[in-house]
């Protein structure tokens, strides 16, 4: 069988990055999709923006919608503290099934856990299912039109308490116009744009970060 992206995204990493060493997993993915294959990767200059406000936040407890080949997930949980948790909801089984060898790979599985499928159907799970309090970080860089549903629905499900952080890539391309014209008009949020460049190329994009204000 012909081998995906994502498998040969998997196998350089596997061939030529650390084990154990989540930063040279990421920097190997970067190598590889900057020059050989592009992928949908947050990337290094996205990044560095997610590694900054991981450490102004500080959190415990994290979602990401959107696990794909798992490099942003390895690029969290590589700032994380040990008691920190990850969990990450990825639809695609084929996806899920790269990024669980890229997250074992790279020493995080510890603190990271894959929820399979569709977001909408799993959210409503992570109080009972999934023992979720509440969230104080989330990582949006799944379909750019579910991220306003998504957000809604964390809300409806008390997912999120004063201070929870909602960071959105992709702002700008693919873009999320609905997402942004009501998370930039809700009082209860504090919105914050981070203007960057589509990953491993020259085009203009943007992350939104928006604070719940409780
Ligand atoms: C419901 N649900 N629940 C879980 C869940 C998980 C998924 C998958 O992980 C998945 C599959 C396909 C696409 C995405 C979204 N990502 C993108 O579309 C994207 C595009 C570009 C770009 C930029 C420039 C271009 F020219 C082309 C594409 C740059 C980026 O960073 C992206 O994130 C996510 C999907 C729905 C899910
Ligand atoms: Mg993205």
């Amino acid at each position: 069988m012909a081998q995906s992206k994502e498998e040969r995204i998997l196998n350089f990493v596997l061939q030529n990055a650390v084990r154990g060493d989540p930063q040279s997993v990421v920097d190997t993915i970067d190598k590889y999709c900057s020059q050989k294959e592009w992928a949908m990767n947050v990337g290094a200059e996205k990044g560095l923006i997610l590694d900054k406000i991981l450490e102004e936040t500080k959190p415990s407890v994290l979602l990401e919608l959107g696990t794909y080949c798992g490099y942003s997930a390895v690029r969290i949980a590589r700032l994380l503290k040990p008691s920190a948790r990850l969990l990450t909801i990825e639809f695609n089984p084929d996806f899920a099934a790269i990024a669980r060898q890229m997250i074992e790979f790279a020493g995080v599985q510890d603190k990271v856990k894959i929820l399979e499928g569709p977001s909408q159907t799993i959210i409503p799970q992570l109080k009972k299912k999934h023992e979720v309090d509440t969230l104080d970080f989330v990582f949006l860089d799944h379909w750019k039109d579910r991220y306003l549903p998504d957000t809604i629905l964390l809300l409806e499900h008390g997912l999120l308490r004063k201070g929870s952080v909602i960071l959105a890539d992709n702002v700008i391309v693919p873009g999320a116009p609905e997402f942004i014209k009501y998370i930039r008009n809700n009082s209860r949020f504090e919105c914050t744009n981070y203007p960057s460049h589509v990953e491993y190329m020259k085009v203009k994009d943007a992350m939104e970060k928006a604070v719940f204000v409780g």
